[in-house]
């Protein structure tokens, strides 16, 4: 029994005004709730996807991973707790804050909030309408997208997420940032995308690196770029994955990490088999050029 899929993830941001026209006015998702102080947003037909919440961190602040049932949750409850992860049961009142039938917690190895949830609410009485225009997210049985966690002990990650939470790895990338930084990329996989997780041992501020929003049209990865690229904010150029063979770019959020807006993405298929790429792109995901001052 391994999670299924990445469902939420929420981020503590210094600037929730910010964060609310980041979202909304750049990346086209939609606000389902919110007040001075936090503020959740949908991607798709389910109640939210993404949640910022007032603080001083601007850093990644919980991953929710979905099962599909009861019976998955308490697999996934003893998997973990077989490889000595303390799990909480939350209380129904946690739980029925973020939308679903049963909730659990734990940390990830730098003290990450991991919760692992099934019953999430779907709202198909009210559709999901973007306030740019954006055709659609690609989630279903892939979850909302992926994300990158910087992490200063690489195996201790791999042990949790891989060993106790039931990723696969899907291939690595030995990434050469600059000519002095270098780290290997490790892809993890739980469902068809390509990954959910990535893990990089890279000396970082932040925990996060980036999140990623797949849309099931080129032409939203090229009208939002155009949205990133008017007051400045893209922060690596167009271009396509070698691993995923996704096409997008990168864009910086009010707290500093990065968002990818991507499409296009291959699948996992069964019979994958891992390798490994000594670039991150075959072409372009350039670092974008300052603008003249
Ligand atoms: C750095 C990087 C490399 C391959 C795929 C990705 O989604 C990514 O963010
Ligand atoms: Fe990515």
């Amino acid at each position: 029994m391994s999670v299924q899929r990445l469902g939420y993830l929420g981020f503590e941001v210094s600037d929730v005004q910010a964060w609310r026209s980041f979202m909304t006015q750049k990346l086209g998702v939609m606000e389902a709730s919110g007040d001075e102080s936090s503020a959740r947003f949908r991607i798709d037909s389910r109640a939210w996807r993404l949640q910022v919440d007032k603080g001083t961190s601007d850093d990644i602040s919980f991953a929710g991973f979905e099962v599909d049932s009861a019976q998955s949750l308490a697999a996934i409850r003893k998997r973990l707790e077989a490889h000595g992860v303390e799990v909480t049961t939350e209380s129904a009142d946690v739980a029925a804050k973020r939308g679903v039938l049963g909730l659990l917690s734990c940390s990830d190895p730098v003290g990450s909030r991991v919760e692992i949830y099934y019953g999430a609410t779907e709202l198909f009485e009210e559709p999901f309408n973007s306030p740019t225009g954006v055709h659609g997210f690609l989630t279903d049985d892939q979850g909302l997208g992926h994300y990158v966690l910087a992490v200063p002990d690489i195996d201790a990650a791999l042990e949790f997420y891989v060993e106790a939470l039931g990723f696969h790895l899907s291939d690595v990338i030995d990434w050469q940032l600059t000519d002095t930084l270098g780290t290997t990329l490790h892809f993890l996989h739980c469902n068809g995308r390509h990954h959910t997780l990535a893990l990089a041992s890279l000396p970082s501020p932040k925990k996060v690196h980036h999140f990623m929003l797949e849309t099931t049209s080129m032409d939203d990865v090229g009208f939002t770029y155009d949205r990133f690229d008017a007051d400045g904010t893209v922060v690596l150029t167009l271009g396509r994955h070698t691993n995923d063979h996704m096409f997008s770019f990168y864009g910086g959020t009010p707290s500093g990490f990065a968002v990818e807006f991507g499409w296009g993405a291959r699948n996992v298929e069964p019979g994958w088999s891992v390798v490994r790429y000594d670039k991150i792109s075959y072409w372009g995901h350039k670092p974008a050029k300052k603008p003249e001052v």
